[in-house]
């Protein structure tokens, strides 16, 4: 999955992972296959990761997740953020659904975060365990918003902190904004998984994202996964959209 630790910031594959946020079960298959068409293009070549989260869970259920991922990986992204008891045994009730990669807060604590891990390791069968990611920041918070919340220091040292906390108490990656990857790879080396939403393509909006880049300049950060929904969803040719975010990865 993650780049090997041969890979420098700037060969570091980058795969692109479609977040498909919407109520509407036909509506997320038709964007999935989209991002699927997209990737069978010749210069491409390279399956998506969809994910799916809040909204399209709570909309659908969970067998309405499976059938939207069919065979591809599963960014299953409910962040979970509970008491420790409580996170672990959800983990346990999202086994069925085999996602590839699921989400807790970093900021629910070490407890919570080991909890969840032991939870992961214990759910799944060997093989098929789902990497564990803690988001640190949410990339919609700017200084200004994170300081509301009563943290002091700047967005960086927070991220860095929580992604120290995260990893030491056994998260395989981290969500990030794409301006923190050089901070975390010098904080805590080649190993853990950084995904990475706030991606926005040149040109175009960035809405209610505050941390963002291009899907280029994230590849050269550094980003093992970008995260992209609506540059694609709300694109008048959503695969036209993810082929051209395809490409940009392939520099
Ligand atoms: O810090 C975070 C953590 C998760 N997300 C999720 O990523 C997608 C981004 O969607 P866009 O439409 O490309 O903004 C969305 O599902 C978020 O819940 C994030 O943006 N930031």
């Amino acid at each position: 999955m993650p780049a090997g630790p041969a890979h420098s910031a700037r060969t570091r594959p980058t795969r692109l992972i479609v977040s498909l946020d919407t109520k509407d079960r036909a509506q997320a298959i038709a964007w999935r296959d989209a991002a699927v068409n997209a990737s069978k293009r010749p210069e491409i070549m390279r399956p998506p990761m969809v994910k799916l989260g809040l909204e399209f869970t709570y909309a659908q259920g969970l067998e309405a997740v499976s059938e939207v991922a069919g065979d591809l990986p599963l960014f299953l992204d409910l962040k979970l953020h509970d008491i420790p008891n409580t996170v672990a045994s959800a983990i346990g009730s999202l086994a069925r659904v085999r996602p590839a990669m699921l989400t807790i807060h970093a900021s629910g604590g070490r407890a919570m975060i080991a909890a969840a891990r032991r939870a992961v390791d214990d759910a799944f069968p060997e093989g098929a365990r789902p990497l564990l990611l803690a988001v640190t920041v949410l990339t919609s918070l700017d200084a200004e918003a994170l300081h509301e919340t009563g943290v002091e220091s700047s967005v960086a040292d927070q991220v860095v902190r929580l992604g120290r906390l995260a990893v030491s108490a056994g998260a395989d990656g981290l969500v990030c904004s794409p301006h923190e990857i050089g901070l975390l790879r010098a904080a805590l080396g080649e190993e853990p998984v950084l995904v990475v939403p706030g991606i926005r393509p040149a040109g175009s909006a960035a809405g209610d994202q505050k941390r963002i880049m291009t899907p280029a300049q994230a590849h050269a950060a550094g980003a093992d996964y970008i995260v992209v929904g609506r540059p694609i969803t709300r694109a008048p040719d959503p695969a036209a959209a993810a082929a051209a975010i395809m490409a940009e990865l392939l520099a």
